[in-house]
């Protein structure tokens, strides 16, 4: 019983999806979803996630939305295949789900409007709102100062071993690494040197290949 993601290989939600089963060397199929054409609004899609957004993801009679519901899943379900990804420590699975918080409520949305200015504005032929991009940049500033706190202790984001946690981050970080905002983590050394380290892992190499053969999507 084969594991579907339905999604786009931009979509940094659909990514985090798709660089866990990268981690966790686990065989799935890609469903493109076609967004130019609106397909995420429409069924059969919104039957798989009513919001309307991707990705979707499939096992079986199982089916789910939210991007970091379904890592949860798959991690749990196969926590003998690839990389671990989770502590079994209770406080140290307490310390990775408090990271794990901390990426989508504080760093996510405000890198999202900021990916949002530099890339996809463009895309649909709008000018970037360089005064909205100042507010945005200093909100992820504040952000990022509390990651150097952490990564000046802790060689990842939730402890000794890369996690969930520090996965969640990798498709955003990627994004802004190729906008002017890149300059917010290269001024931070232990951001810069973690963003480093996790970009340079093989499965983020796939994630990115895949997104290299599916670019006309
Ligand atoms: N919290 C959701 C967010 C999903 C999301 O925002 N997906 C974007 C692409 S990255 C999307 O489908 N946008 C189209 C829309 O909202 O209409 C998750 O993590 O899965």
């Amino acid at each position: 019983m084969a594991m579907k993601v339905h999604g786009h290989v931009l979509s940094a939600a659909t990514q985090r999806v798709t660089l866990t089963l990268y981690e966790k060397e686990l065989d799935f199929e890609f469903i493109a979803v076609d967004m130019k054409s609106g397909d995420h609004k429409n069924e059969p899609f919104i039957s798989l996630n009513p919001f309307g957004q991707v990705p979707a993801f499939e096992h079986g009679d199982l089916k789910l939305c939210e991007s970091r519901a379904i890592t949860q899943y798959i991690v749990h379900e196969h926590p003998n295949k690839g990389t671990q990804l989770i502590f079994r420590d209770g406080k140290k699975m307490a310390i990775m789900l408090m990271w794990m918080q901390i990426e989508a409520n504080q760093l996510d949305p405000v890198a999202t409007k900021l990916a949002w200015e530099f890339i996809f504005k463009k895309m649909f032929g709008l000018e970037t709102d360089l005064v909205a991009v100042e507010e945005h940049e200093a909100k992820l500033s504040k952000v990022l100062d509390v990651y150097e706190a952490r990564l000046t202790n802790s060689k990842y984001i939730a402890g000794d071993a890369f996690s969930l946690a520090d996965l969640h981050h990798l498709p955003i970080i990627q994004c802004l690494m190729g906008t002017p905002s890149k300059k917010l983590f290269d001024e931070r050394p232990h951001v810069s040197a973690w963003c480093a380290d996790m970009l340079a892992r093989p499965a983020w190499a796939k994630v990115i290949a895949m997104q290299e053969q599916n670019k006309d999507l």
